[in-house]
């Protein structure tokens, strides 16, 4: 396995399969490229089904262990089925999706080989949802959740961004992955950095308190040391990136932008590096030189001004 100069091996990618979405959530970072684009019709500059199969044969290579599948909407690329029945043996094959699309298709996704799936709901209230997705598939969200289930995904994790526009539902929401078997609930916290709106962020501080209080057992993952608590028969995960050093020394993982790009964090984009014509040695050698090159966002790219705020590393400044 590859490991940066940080003593972080990366044993996972994250591959956006497009830009492209049904949905306009108020808060969509994007992976890290900002807004979501329409339209939906299938878009010339993605990368194509092989390029996407040659490219995690070649990772495999280095020993990178998972694939996650995320965009934009996934679900949007007809092929996602033979990009995951192709994924190398041994690679743990998991999608995060708005769910939509789960409907008439998760079983064949299972099929395909998928291990399992994140769903992004936000809420247990449809006004909410529609406020929030600017879309008004509540139902079909729902039904994208069973579907799920009913393939037999596992876990179904559903993803909930924390910020004031939700924070309202967190209590619902535990009680609900409480009572269903097979859910379990991930908290984000919201990210300002790429989606801007930094007065939409409540103290992610406050919801590890009160999951604490209620907890029956609180585990930690060596994954950016994400805290995971057991509430009521339900599991809880709080994924808290922001300014936080020590999610960012714990993190495993390089990105691919749909274009064919990899991305060293998630937060930058003056990281991006091609991979050419996608040839097997061409992504070796992007692969080798974007590890060496990623450094913990939060206490090397950024670190404390005198004022305790963050400023960029002069390091990195035009880097
Ligand atoms: N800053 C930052 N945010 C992340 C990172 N990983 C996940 N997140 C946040 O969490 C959101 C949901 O992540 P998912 O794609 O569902 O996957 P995950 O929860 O990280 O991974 P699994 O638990 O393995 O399914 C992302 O869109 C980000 O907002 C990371 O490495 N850095
Ligand atoms: C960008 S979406 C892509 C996959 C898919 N369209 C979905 O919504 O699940 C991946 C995840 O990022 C989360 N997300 C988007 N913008 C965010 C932000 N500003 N802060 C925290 N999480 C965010 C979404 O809620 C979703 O769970
Ligand atoms: S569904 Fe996902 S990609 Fe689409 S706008 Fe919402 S968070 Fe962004
Ligand atoms: S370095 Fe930090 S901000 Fe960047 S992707 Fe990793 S955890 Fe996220």
């Amino acid at each position: 396995m590859l490991v940066d100069g940080f003593g972080r091996e990366v044993s996972g990618v994250r591959v956006s399969l497009t830009d492209r979405c049904n949905f306009d959530c108020v808060y969509c970072h994007n992976e890290g490229l900002g807004d979501t684009r329409g339209p939906m019709e299938p878009a010339d500059n993605e990368m194509g089904t092989d390029d996407v199969v040659r490219f995690l044969e070649v990772v495999r290579e280095f020993g990178v262990e998972k694939v996650k599948f995320t965009g934009g909407e996934p679900m949007l690329r007809q092929d996602l089925a033979e990009i995951i029945r192709r994924t190398p043996d041994g690679m743990e094959t998991s999608l995060t999706t708005n769910g939509t699309f789960l409907p008439g298709r998760a079983e064949e996704l299972r099929a395909a080989g998928l291990d399992r799936v994140n769903v992004s709901q936000d809420a247990l209230d449809r006004e909410a949802f529609a406020e929030i997705t600017k879309a008004g598939a509540y139902d079909k969200v729902l039904e994208g959740v069973e579907a799920a289930l009913d393939a037999g995904l596992d876990p179904v994790k559903l993803n909930m961004v924390v910020f004031d526009g939700t924070a309202e539902f967190i209590p619902e929401m535990v009680e609900h992955v409480g009572d269903n078997s097979g859910l379990r609930l991930q908290l984000i916290e919201y990210m300002p950095e790429i989606a801007g709106h930094p007065e939409w962020a409540i103290d992610i501080a406050r919801v590890h308190e009160w999951l604490d209080e209620r907890a029956d057992r609180i585990e930690h993952r060596e994954m950016h040391d994400r805290r995971r608590y057991w509430v009521d028969g339900g599991m809880v995960e709080i994924v808290d990136p922001v300014e936080n050093e020590t999610f960012c020394a714990n993190c495993h993982r390089v990105r691919v932008t749909h274009e064919g790009y990899l991305k060293g964090c998630l937060n930058r984009n003056d990281d991006l590096r091609p991979m050419g014509e996608m040839s097997r040695d061409e992504i070796r050698t992007t692969f080798r030189e974007v590890v060496d090159n990623r450094v913990p966002y939060y206490g090397e790219y950024m670190i404390r001004d005198g004022d305790g705020g963050w400023e960029v590393n002069e390091e990195y400044v035009g880097a």
